[in-house]
């Protein structure tokens, strides 16, 4: 039987893509869930954990500014020392499918990796000049071959609640291409309820089936169901989020007055970016 070699572990990075409106305990927690499953595989090791709020065109009902989210979630991983808030979605002014919040974090960790050759023969920024996707280290094979000084780039999975791995099945809000691309090229990992129905989401879906081994399933056994719709409600309503979100995110909510009936009417009426762009691409 094979030594394990704690050198070969597969570095991960976890990217968690949402609204973040505001950032809850609920959402801290999914990283710390998400480490220690994949600290039990023994086979990865997860370096960093990213929180990318989505960007103002997203226009989901009652999202207040990107900058007010950054500046929550900022405050919110000021004691992490693995999870941080990278603000590029953010600032994007038109909504970037997930797929490319991916690919942009896949590209940045290629290069900003010194040992990464194909880095270096092939420039980022090159123009005219189209880069070949760089294979995933998904091949067990591959990486034992590897000298053991020489780490391969990590792999980006993005990290979600069993919610967003079931709107998948929403028509017109994700590209079955995009789905395929995460789950074949990067990986998910899905932080789901005690009897909830990911499992038989799976098997239902063809392209998640064929995926599964790059689809990780993390049991929520203390179950908390903690939402931003609920504290937002909480907040309208003069109620207490003392607890549910960190004490630092509490006061700058109060200080600056972010959840109220008004900014709760935001987007009201309009229709969700994803599923305009691709209802109208349907139509054409
Ligand atoms: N209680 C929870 N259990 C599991 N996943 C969660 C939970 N709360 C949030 N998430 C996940 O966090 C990510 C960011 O979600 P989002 O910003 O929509 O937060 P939310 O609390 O679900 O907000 P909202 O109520 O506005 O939808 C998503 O992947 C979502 O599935
Ligand atoms: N097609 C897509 O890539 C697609 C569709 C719907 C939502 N999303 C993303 O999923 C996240 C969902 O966040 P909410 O649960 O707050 O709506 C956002 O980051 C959003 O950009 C992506
Ligand atoms: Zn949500």
């Amino acid at each position: 039987m094979a030594m394990e070699d704690p050198d070969k572990k597969t570095e991960v990075v976890l990217l968690a893509c949402g609204s973040f409106n505001p950032i809850t305990n609920m959402h801290l927690r999914l990283f710390e869930l998400a480490k220690d499953y994949f600290d039990e595989t023994g086979k990865y090791k997860v370096i960093k954990g990213i929180i990318s709020p989505v960007c103002d065109a997203y226009k989901k009902k009652g999202l207040i500014s990107a900058d007010h989210r950054v500046t929550m979630a900022k405050l919110a991983t000021k004691n992490s020392d693995w999870v941080e808030v990278d603000d590029w979605e953010s600032t994007q002014s038109e909504w970037l499918e997930t797929v490319k919040v991916l690919r942009y974090h896949h590209q940045k960790l290629l290069s900003s990796d010194p040992t990464n050759s194909l880095q270096n023969a092939l420039p980022l920024t090159k123009p005219g000049r189209k880069r070949k996707q760089e294979p995933n280290r998904h091949d067990p094979i591959k990486k034992k071959n590897q000298s053991p000084d020489i780490k391969s780039t990590p792999q980006i999975k993005l990290l979600c609640g069993s919610d967003v791995l079931e709107s998948f099945g929403i028509p017109n809000l994700w590209k079955l291409e995009d789905i395929t691309e995460i789950v074949q090229n990067h990986g998910l990992v899905c932080i789901s309820r005690a009897g909830s129905n990911v499992q038989k989401f799976i098997y239902e879906s063809d392209i998640l089936w064929r995926h599964k081994n790059n689809i990780h399933l993390v049991e929520e056994w203390i179950t908390n169901d903690i939402s931003s719709t609920r504290i937002r409600r909480a907040l309208r309503r003069g109620q207490s989020i003392r607890y549910l979100v960190p004490d630092v995110v509490q006061a700058y909510i109060e200080k600056n007055n972010l959840y109220n009936p008004e900014s709760e009417d935001k987007n009201a009426g309009v229709v969700l970016a994803p599923l305009q762009k691709y209802a109208s691409d349907s139509k054409n």
